[in-house]
């Protein structure tokens, strides 16, 4: 049975809400103003519908809520730290602003957040993003979390310019020509040096972008970075932060601020120890793998579940599909004496079809051979629902309704099952 709450907040407290994946609440804000990671709600306008989710509804200024849904948790917090973050915004807003104003357009600050798993790092982003979209800037968002896919799927990095707030409701961004590589993993734990070449290679591709574009180098970047912060994660994360030229860091933990305050000191790198929201709430693994499934069933059929998807059957000599990894490095007559040929990380091996290929999510990139596709960005994903290797054919669905740029798809680990 539905039962609707109502909610008065008082200035600068806010209303934290979570809903299982099998409720949904509906937001309307009925007074004064509230805003959801720095996406501003509108008056008795919009009725925001939320399912599996965990999120928090600010007001600066003071605000009145009505809630309406089976079965959701909420409760009005008055400690937050949106303070600092907003201080944080102010001074990343006037270094845009200097670098947009220098003689030679500058470089914005390029912000990368970090922290541990559950630290609250892609809501920051999103707060940082919008607050800064706001005042009219257009910032890329960088997202490097295998995870949960803030821009797109997970099991992909990639960066997108953010135009316009984050829409608090949908679960990706799924923006205009973002960048996308496709890892098809939800960890770099298997093949780092992968992981490595997609960063370096979109660090450059940004680079590269931004040297010609003024507007975008001053406007920034703002990184989620991954939670892994331990040995090899640790390692990938200091990688990244290289790699992408980071020129803040705000740490979400004391411990790994005070690592990488270390680690950087003397550099032109500035590290913020930023205080985490008591609103952060520890996601089960069950909850993390029902906000993927969430993710690609939304890209799949939309946020309301009513967008049309295609059928397509084509036979197994009209499509293939590759893997990047695993392969030989090197035989061993071309090695020094003694030495092991070791696995080959960035080898493009084809894949047979075979049925453990069935619910598989294969990215489309705009790769024309094979080799392409270790630079190749992503142009969508299907999604395999059939193998039938009697007749020599693959059913699959895909969101547009046109034939594919390619006939090459990459696969990984992510799977899908409705
Ligand atoms: N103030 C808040 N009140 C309620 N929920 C919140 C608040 N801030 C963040 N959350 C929720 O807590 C969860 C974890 O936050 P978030 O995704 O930002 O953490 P993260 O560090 O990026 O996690 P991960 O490393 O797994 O990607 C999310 O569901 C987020 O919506």
């Amino acid at each position: 049975m539905s039962c609707i709450r109502k909610f008065m907040l008082c200035k600068e407290h806010e209303l934290r809400v979570e809903v299982e994946f099998k409720d949904n609440v509906t937001v309307k804000l009925t007074g004064g103003t509230a805003e959801i990671f720095g996406t501003e709600i509108a008056v008795d306008q919009q009725l925001l519908t939320f399912s599996g989710t965990k999120f928090a509804i600010f007001t600066w200024q003071g605000a009145e809520l009505e809630l309406s849904g089976s079965s959701f948790n909420a409760y009005i917090a008055d400690e937050t730290p949106m303070v600092n973050y907003i201080n944080t915004h102010s001074i990343l807003h006037s270094r845009r602003v200097a670098a947009q104003e220098a003689e030679v357009s500058g470089q914005g600050p390029i912000t990368m957040v970090v922290g541990p798993t559950d630290s609250g790092k892609s809501s920051l982003c999103k707060l940082l993003v919008n607050y800064a979209v706001r005042q009219g800037q257009k910032p890329l968002l960088v997202d490097l979390d295998l995870g949960q896919g803030m821009i797109t799927l997970p099991g992909t990095v990639g960066a997108t310019a953010v135009q316009r707030p984050i829409d608090p409701v949908q679960e990706s961004l799924l923006l205009e020509a973002p960048l996308i590589y496709f890892f098809g993993q939800t960890s770099p734990k298997e093949n780092p040096e992968l992981y490595r070449h997609y960063v370096e290679h979109m660090a450059e591709i940004l680079r590269r972008r931004n040297a010609n574009y003024a507007v975008g180098r001053a406007a920034g970047l703002v990184i989620n970075s991954m939670g892994w912060v331990d040995g090899l994660g640790y390692e990938l994360l200091l990688h990244s932060a290289r790699a992408l030229r980071a020129t803040v860091l705000i740490v979400l933990e004391d411990r790994l601020h005070s690592e990488l305050e270390k680690e950087f000191s003397g550099t032109d790198v500035e590290v913020l120890k930023m205080p985490k929201s008591g609103g952060v709430v520890m996601r089960t693994v069950d909850f993390r793998k029902m906000t993927r499934s969430s993710k690609i069933s939304e890209y799949f059929y939309g946020v309301d579940g009513k967008l049309n998807i295609t059928t397509w059957v084509k036979k197994f000599s009209e499509v293939s599909v590759y893997k990047i990894g695993c392969g030989p490095r090197a035989p061993s007559s071309a090695l020094p004496l003694g030495a092991k040929p070791t696995a080959n990380p960035l080898r493009v091996a084809p894949v047979e079809w075979t049925r453990e290929l069935q619910n598989s999510v294969l990215a489309i990139t705009y790769a024309i051979s094979p080799d392409d596709l270790l630079t190749s960005n992503v142009a969508g994903f299907i999604w395999v629902t059939e193998v039938d290797v009697q007749r020599g054919q693959v059913t699959y669905q895909a969101p547009c309704q046109g034939e594919l740029p390619t006939t090459i798809f990459l696969a990984g680990d992510l799977k899908f099952y409705e």
